[in-house]
C-alpha cells in the first residue's frame, strides 16, 4: 500500500509540469524553478528536525510527510520518480550501513 501512495503522488507531481500555478500548488513550485523547490525541502527537513526535537510523533509523521512530498517534487524537476528512490533502497536491502560505509574505503 505505501508505495502505492507513492507512486500515485508521484504520478499526479508529474502531471502538473506546465499546469497553471494558480491552480495548482505543484505547478507553482515547478513555474517558480529548483531554487524554490530546494527551499521547501531545505524548510521542510528543519521542521522535521524540530518536530522531532519537541518530541511529538504526530508533528513528526506530518513534517516528514512534508519533506517526502517536496523531495518527490525536486525528484520530478529531474525527471525522476518515487520508484527510482525505492528501487535503490531495494539495492541497498540486506546490506548493513557499517560495511557499505567499510566497502567505499572508510575505516571502521
Ligand atoms: N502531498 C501533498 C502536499 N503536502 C504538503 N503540501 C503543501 O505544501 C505546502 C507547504 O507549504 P507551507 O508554507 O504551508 O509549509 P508548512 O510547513 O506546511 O507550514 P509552515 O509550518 O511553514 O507554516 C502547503 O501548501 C501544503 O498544502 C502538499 N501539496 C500537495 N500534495 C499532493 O500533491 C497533489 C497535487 O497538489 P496540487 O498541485 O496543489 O493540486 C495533491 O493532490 C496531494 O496529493
Amino acid at each position: 500500500m505505501s508505495d502505492d501512495i507513492l507512486s500515485r503522488v508521484g504520478a499526479v507531481i508529474e502531471s502538473r509540469k506546465g499546469a497553471d500555478p494558480s491552480t495548482s500548488y505543484v505547478a507553482k513550485l515547478f513555474d517558480k524553478g529548483l531554487d524554490a523547490i530546494l527551499k521547501k525541502v531545505g524548510e521542510e527537513a528543519t521542521e522535521t528536525v524540530m518536530a522531532a526535537k519537541d518530541g511529538d510523533p504526530k508533528k513528526v509523521v506530518y513534517e516528514v510527510a512534508d519533506l517526502w512530498f517536496h523531495s518527490l517534487v525536486a525528484l520530478a524537476h529531474f525527471g525522476l520518480k518515487p520508484e527510482d528512490v525505492l528501487a535503490e533502497l531495494a539495492r541497498r536491502e540486506g546490506l548493513s550501513g557499517l560495511a557499505e560505509f567499510a566497502q567505499r574505503g572508510n575505516a571502521p
